[in-house]
């Protein structure tokens, strides 16, 4: 273990090493020339190193100096992490079995927008629950109490919906929902239809009804993808869409796609990650590989 990165500590050790040797650096996030892909700090690093293999897919949407700068100044190719990320995800995405499912939850739509616009284009169900529901809701005209809601947001769901009709799309949102008064683990709930939701109750989960929805549509996937928490399932009385979509995905036949972060980690506390096909270790880089978007990491390397 090298003290620096690109100090005489790392420099020694690495003239150092004989073959089959490891050495690890000091966190290159501790330098701010790492997050600025600063192109002398890169080919520092460089210089101790015949061939670089990047296998972070976690950090592969990062444009820093040791996850795509240092690919200017060696040959570079991915590790088998990354090839499994890529040839997973980006076979689905390409060619994908059908019918092709996905799944999108979480808190906000603004944050899966990119991502919505993507899957639209090549999913034949698109299935949306979670706190991004409700500002689908408020654009077919539902009140949604006091669910979280991105009401800039209305207009951009009604013209995603629009856009599934048009392609023919399966548009899946919830029909029913654990409501409950106040924002906690042990507020009082009860199950309401989703153009029945009262005034001052908030939408924490999908309701029975929409697990079986759900579930049915994954029942017969060739290809499931999903991202994000169908309600706020940290907590137990809101967690049981979270665990009924999980339970749905590991029992069907499809190939399985669990982007990372709260449904990654959602699918590893309930036992069903050994039943999924693949489970992203990235969360922003699984998003943004799903959007479509080129990940810096991946776009540096000659062989992936
Ligand atoms: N109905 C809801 N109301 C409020 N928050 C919700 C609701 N459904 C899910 N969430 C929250 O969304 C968060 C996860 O969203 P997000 O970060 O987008 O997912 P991921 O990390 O899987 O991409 C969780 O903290 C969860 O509690
Ligand atoms: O944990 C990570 O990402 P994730 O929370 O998107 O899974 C990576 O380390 C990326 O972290 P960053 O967002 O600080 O670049």
């Amino acid at each position: 273990m090298a003290t620096d990165v690109i100090g005489p500590d790392a420099k020694a050790k690495a003239a150092a090493l004989n073959d089959g040797d490891v050495m690890i650096i000091e966190n290159i996030r501790f330098y701010a020339e790492e997050t600025k892909n600063d192109p002398a700090f890169a080919k520092e690093l460089a210089s101790m190193a015949d061939i670089y293999v990047n296998d972070a897919f976690g950090t592969a949407h990062r444009a820093h100096a040791s996850t795509a700068g240092v690919a200017d100044y060696l040959p570079a190719v991915c590790g088998y992490l990354i090839q499994k990320e890529i040839s997973v995800m980006g076979g689905a995405l390409q060619n994908p079995k059908r019918p092709f499912v996905a799944i999108l939850g979480g808190a906000k739509v603004s944050d899966k927008i990119g991502v919505i616009n993507n899957l639209i284009e090549k999913v034949d169900t698109l299935i949306i629950g979670g706190g991004m529901a409700y500002t689908f809701f408020k654009a077919l005209g539902h009140e949604v109490g006091t669910s979280i809601c991105e009401d800039d947001k209305v207009e951009l769901a009604k013209e995603m919906m629009a856009k599934a009709e048009a392609k023919g799309v399966q548009f899946l949102i919830p029909i029913d929902n654990v409501v409950a008064t106040e924002y906690s683990a042990d507020s009082e709930w009860k199950i309401v239809d989703s153009d029945d939701i009262p005034n001052g109750w908030m939408g924490l989960d999908i309701g029975p009804k929409t697990r079986e929805l759900f579930a049915n549509a994954v029942a017969g996937a060739g290809t499931v993808v999903w991202n994000g928490p169908m309600g706020v399932s940290e907590w137990a009385n809101f967690a049981n869409g979270t665990i009924a979509v999980a339970k749905a995905v590991a029992e069907s036949d499809a190939i399985s796609i669990i982007g990372g972060g709260d449904s990654a980690a959602a699918v590893e506390k309930l036992g069903f990650a050994d039943k999924m096909t693949h489970i992203s270790t990235g969360g922003g880089a699984s998003l943004e590989f799903l959007e479509g978007l080129e990940l810096p990491g991946i776009a540096c390397l000659n062989e992936k």
